[in-house]
C-alpha cells in the first residue's frame, strides 16, 4: 500500500511548505516548478528513494546530489515528443509569418485597403532550418517542417547524431555555420552548464537578417538581453520563445515590447492527450521506483 499526500492546486507547491511535506517521504513526484536541490533532499531525509518528474526537461533537479544519495530518477521523455514538435512548429509559423500582430491590425483599425508589404514575412519554401541539439524533440520538428518544402537541415551538437540525423537527412555543422546558415533556428537543447546562455551575441550577431530564432526548450539556454539587442536593431527578423527566464516573465520584460517577439507561457507540452500520458507515465516511474523495480523512463544518473 502506498500512502500519498498531493498537492491538490495548479499552483507551485510553496517552497516552505514544500520543505515541511516531504519530511520522510520514500518518493516525491514533482513538476518542473519545484528545485529539488541539497536543501529539499536533506529536508526530506534518508527515506527518499526516488524523485519522478512529469516533465522531460530535469534542469530543476540537482543530479549530482541526488546520484550522491543514490535516490533514482524519472522522467517523461517520448510522450510529449508530438506535442511539442507541433507546437514548435505553430510558434515557428506564428513568428515568421507575424500572425499574432496580424491578428491584433485585424481587430484594431490597421487593416486598411490590401497592400503589396504589408504584413510580410518569412516563409519556410527553400530555405534552411537549423537545429541547435538534435535529440528526439529535433527530429519530430524537422519531420513536420518537411512537407513546407524546406531545402536543407542542419544541426550540432556536442557530436554528430547520425542516427537520428539519418531520420531527417540533416547535415552536421559546427555551432558557427549553424548560425550563418539558417533561416530557422529552432532551438531544441536540454539545458545544461554547457548551454547555459549559449544563445547570446555570439550566435546572433552570425545569422542572417531574415533569421527567425525558435526556442522550445529553455529559457536558460538564452541571454535574453542580448536576444533583446538584436531583435530591436534588426540584426535577426524574429524570435519565438515558449520558455524564458524567469517564468513567468514580468509584463513588464522589454521582450514584451517588440512586434517581432512571439512569447508562449511555456505550453509545448499543453494538449489533455499529452499532460495525461505525462503524469500516467510519471506516476508509474515513482511506483517503480519505490518497488525497487526497472522504471518505465529512469534517468541514468
Ligand atoms: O518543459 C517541459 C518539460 O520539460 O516537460
Amino acid at each position: 500500500m502506498v500512502q500519498f499526500e498531493m498537492w491538490d492546486s495548479d499552483e507551485p507547491v510553496p517552497r516552505l511548505e514544500l520543505l515541511k511535506k516531504v519530511k520522510g517521504c520514500d518518493g516525491i513526484l514533482c513538476v518542473l516548478t519545484e528545485k529539488i536541490d541539497a536543501q529539499l533532499l536533506e529536508a526530506a531525509g534518508p527515506n527518499l528513494k526516488v524523485v519522478s518528474t512529469m516533465s522531460v526537461g530535469f534542469d530543476h533537479l540537482s543530479l549530482d546530489e541526488l546520484k550522491k544519495r543514490g535516490i533514482r530518477v524519472g522522467y517523461t521523455p517520448d510522450v510529449l515528443t508530438d506535442c511539442v514538435a507541433e507546437l514548435t512548429v505553430a510558434l515557428l509559423l506564428a513568428t515568421s509569418r507575424r500572425l499574432i500582430e496580424a491578428t491584433h491590425e485585424a481587430k484594431t483599425g490597421g487593416w486598411g485597403t490590401w497592400r503589396t508589404l504589408w504584413l510580410c514575412g518569412h516563409e519556410l519554401a527553400n530555405s534552411t532550418v537549423g537545429i541547435l541539439g538534435l535529440g528526439r524533440i529535433g527530429v519530430a520538428i524537422a519531420e513536420r517542417l518537411k512537407p513546407f518544402k524546406v531545402k536543407k537541415f542542419i544541426y550540432t551538437d556536442v557530436a554528430p547524431r547520425p542516427e537520428l540525423a539519418n531520420m531527417i537527412e540533416a547535415e552536421y555543422v559546427s555551432f558557427d555555420e549553424l548560425a550563418k546558415q539558417s533561416d530557422f533556428l529552432a532551438v531544441c537543447c536540454a539545458l545544461t552548464q554547457e548551454t547555459h546562455g549559449i544563445c547570446n551575441w555570439n550566435l546572433f550577431s552570425k545569422m542572417k537578417k531574415n533569421a527567425i530564432f525558435i526556442n522550445t526548450s529553455r529559457g536558460g539556454v538564452v541571454n535574453q538581453e542580448d536576444l533583446y539587442e538584436a531583435l530591436s536593431t534588426g540584426l535577426i527578423a524574429g524570435a519565438g520563445l515558449d520558455v524564458t527566464t524567469p517564468e513567468p516573465l514580468p509584463t513588464h520584460h522589454p521582450l514584451f515590447t517588440l512586434k517581432n517577439c512571439v512569447i508562449l507561457p511555456h505550453i509545448a507540452s499543453a494538449s489533455y492527450t499529452t499532460r495525461n500520458a505525462m503524469s500516467a507515465l510519471a506516476a508509474n516511474n515513482l511506483l517503480a521506483g519505490l518497488r525497487g523495480e526497472p522504471m518505465p523512463k529512469e534517468l541514468k544518473l
